[in-house]
């Protein structure tokens, strides 16, 4: 097992790249492999979770990976059998279990790692109330696709809106079409919207009324497009934000577009900026302008739409001149790992003083001026767990170890390398 050194940073790069979104290669890889027409996708999140995505949609699809780019449509013939290892993809396993309940054949879908412990069972007992025959067996899951006759369905809302993503990818596959309740407290709403508007541009008919969805039964998924390009990542290119901003250089971050940005992840910056990070917005880029001496007010924050950014926001939480408090994020227990102790394990060794409430989904920052550092923390393989540590790491005044971090290939495998070559200093000790 290795561990990470990371020892400091000297600020070189100006200019870099964010990672595409990882969320929009998944919806995308899955909205065509379903199309009757060929689509091209360039610029994918080269993450596992996309090749999970790519692994699960093979048996279905025709699939051709020509350097960075896939050019893919749905197959002619179709496999019967289909055994899928969706590896550790929680938006994987629980769209394909959609997906493949309205698919005539056999679905062994097997998750890894920590998926397998993660919520599927109300997405089970809603497929089931529409007839599917799906069941466990074990960690592995068994869906006897067929055709679905569709009807209505009341959902809890404050799990997962992958549960929704998934009904939402099954329905154009229904005779009847289904009628989606989501039962309140609802999370990561921006999420279903993601999900709703590559179905759209897919030509499938999406009725919305808060959070009463309809879509109709019997529609054919065919891109409205021949080709998509998958925009950045703004989760992730949080994390660049907050080393700009905190390691006091300025860094301009190309390949993100506001107008194809999904809401939970873009309203990062919103937050940064009421804390008071100076952040310049243009069409396809963010330019930050960093500083060592600049103070950061506390706030107060609802991220029950934004769970991925909350680790990040932490991070510009524990250098601010007060006390902020993150609210509505008990869905964060559900994620690869429980990402509430995940952060307060990371802000302690930082030297921040943090409390949780698990229960009630809250975190409470009281931030300070000097991040000490000087500790081992623990990854847990979770890879917004590893980026949150590996920031940390690079701002505090002591070096940081980090164990448990090989994860991060689950959205970002070069996250390393890039922050070489912003000027990190992480050493790999075998
Ligand atoms: O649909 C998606 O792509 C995602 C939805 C969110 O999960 P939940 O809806 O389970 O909160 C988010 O945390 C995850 O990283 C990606
Ligand atoms: C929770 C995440 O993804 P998923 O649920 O798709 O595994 C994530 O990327 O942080």
């Amino acid at each position: 097992m290795s561990r990470l050194l990371i020892n400091g940073f000297e600020a070189r790069e100006t200019v870099i790249e964010a990672p595409p979104s990882k969320a929009l290669t998944l919806r995308y890889l899955l909205a065509s492999a379903l199309s009757r027409t060929w689509v091209s996708l360039s610029k994918l999140n080269w993450g596992d979770d996309a090749w999970s995505m790519i692994r699960g949609v093979k048996p279905i699809s025709e699939i051709e990976i020509r350097g960075d780019r896939v050019r893919i449509r749905r197959g002619v013939s179709l496999e019967r059998l289909r055994v899928v290892d969706v590896g550790e993809s929680g938006f994987t396993l629980r769209t394909l279990t959609g997906a493949y309940s309205g698919i005539e054949g056999v679905t062994l879908l097997m998750p890894r790692g920590s998926l397998i412990d993660r919520p599927m069972d109300e997405l089970i007992g809603a497929l089931r109330s529409l007839n599917v025959k799906i069941d466990r067996i074990g960690s592995i899951i068994r869906v006897v696709g067929n055709r679905v006759v569709g009807g209505y369905i009341m959902i809890n809302g404050s799990v997962s809106s992958q549960y929704i993503s998934s009904l939402l990818y099954l329905a154009p596959f229904t005779e009847g079409g289904i009628e989606i309740s989501i039962r309140p407290p609802v999370k990561s709403r921006p999420y279903i919207d993601a999900t709703i508007n590559v179905l759209r541009d897919f030509n499938i008919n999406v009725e919305r009324n808060g959070d009463t969805i309809y879509v109709g039964g019997s529609q054919e998924f065919k891109a409205t497009i021949d080709e998509f390009m998958i925009p950045g990542d703004y989760s992730l290119a949080a994390y660049y934000i907050v080393l700009s901003a905190l390691g006091g250089f300025d860094l301009k971050i190309i390949n993100l577009y506001r107008d194809k940005a999904i809401e939970s992840e873009y309203s990062f910056i919103k937050y940064a900026v009421s804390m008071g990070v100076e952040i310049e917005e243009n069409k396809d880029s963010v330019l930050v302008r960093g500083s060592l001496t600049r103070e950061l007010k506390p706030i107060d924050a609802d991220l029950g739409d934004s769970p991925d950014i909350v680790m990040p926001l932490a991070l510009l939480m524990a250098r601010s001149s007060g006390r902020s408090r993150i609210t509505g994020v008990s869905h964060l227990v559900y994620k690869e790992s429980n990402r509430l102790r995940g952060i307060a394990g990371i802000l302690k060794c930082l030297g921040a003083d943090v409390k949780i409430d698990e229960g009630n989904g809250v975190i409470e920052v009281n931030g300070v001026n000097r991040v000490r550092g000087g500790c081992v923390i623990d990854a847990v393989n979770d890879h917004r767990i590893v980026m949150m540590s590996i920031i940390g790491g690079l701002l505090a005044e002591e070096p940081v170890t980090v164990v448990n971090w090989e994860g991060i290939s689950k959205s970002w495998p070069t996250f390393i390398w890039e922050l070489e070559k912003l000027g990190a200093k992480i050493q790999i000790i075998q």
